[in-house]
């Protein structure tokens, strides 16, 4: 298995699995009366290990594709395969559960908790799902290392810049060893020499472990980044 842990790369896996797949997607959303279709057939494929950047125009349907790829919210019909397996029909109990080992989130603003400090907040995806933390403490010092937060790591969110809270927030979305990591815009939030940064520290994690990345841009610069760009229009891929 590829992680961040071991930093093995394993060209097998990298081109000829597929690591989350949507078939013939369609979101549609109530507008009063009418609903408005957000995505009319989408269908595409990530490979392991790729870094993919989704771009288009603001309101084009990036996001609601990401949420759906990434289990956090479900199409009107259509399938996505995480890993070859079906989750589109799962329960919330079960794609929670998907959620917390599978699939690894980072957002545009760092949704960190205030009171905890940078290793508690990292660990608080492991905790949430019941799993002994002193069972990972060496997968959290290499995290700590990769993402350059090792001696920030009692310090609290507020004592952080805004580049180095979203270190936080990967470092948090990689600890359970994510089949891919999702990302929306995450450097929305950041001025130009940061967002280079961060997208310099997702490239390092992509090369060095071979972790898939999907990931919302406006930037092209961000995008520049990434092993293939795909380009949403009116909720098609164009
Ligand atoms: N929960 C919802 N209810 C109704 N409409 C929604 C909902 N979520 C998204 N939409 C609509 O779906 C369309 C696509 O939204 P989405 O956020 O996916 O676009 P986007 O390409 O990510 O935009 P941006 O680049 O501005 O973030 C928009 O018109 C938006 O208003």
């Amino acid at each position: 298995m590829n992680n961040i842990l071991t930093g093995g790369y394993n060209m097998k896996h990298t081109v000829s699995e597929t690591a989350i797949e949507g078939r013939h997607l369609i979101k549609e959303f109530p507008m009063g009366n009418a609903v408005t279709k957000v995505l009319r057939d989408i269908s595409l494929q990530v490979t392991r290990g790729e870094f993919v950047s989704i771009m288009g125009p603001s309101g084009s349907g990036k996001s609601t594709l990401l949420y759906i790829l990434g289990g956090l919210d479900t199409p009107t019909s259509g399938h996505v395969y995480l890993n070859g397996t079906d989750i589109s029909g799962f329960d919330d109990e079960k794609m929670s559960r998907i959620r917390r080992r599978k699939i690894g989130f980072v957002f545009q603003f760092y949704n960190l908790i205030p009171n905890l400090n940078v290793e508690e907040n990292i660990m608080l995806p492991l905790l949430l799902d019941g799993q002994k933390t002193a069972n990972h403490q060496e997968q959290l010092s290499r995290i700590l290392e990769v993402t350059g937060l090792t001696d920030r790591r009692r310090h609290t969110p507020r004592e952080l810049s805004g580049g180095q809270q979203q270190r936080v927030a990967i470092a948090r979305a990689l600890i359970g060893n994510p089949e891919i990591l999702f990302a929306d815009e995450p450097t929305g939030n950041l001025d130009s020499k940061t967002g280079a940064e961060i997208m310099d520290l997702l490239r390092d994690i992509n090369r060095r472990s071979g972790q898939t990345i999907l990931m919302v841009t406006h930037s092209p610069e961000a995008a520049k980044s990434s092993s293939r760009i795909i380009t949403v229009q009116d909720g098609i891929l164009v």
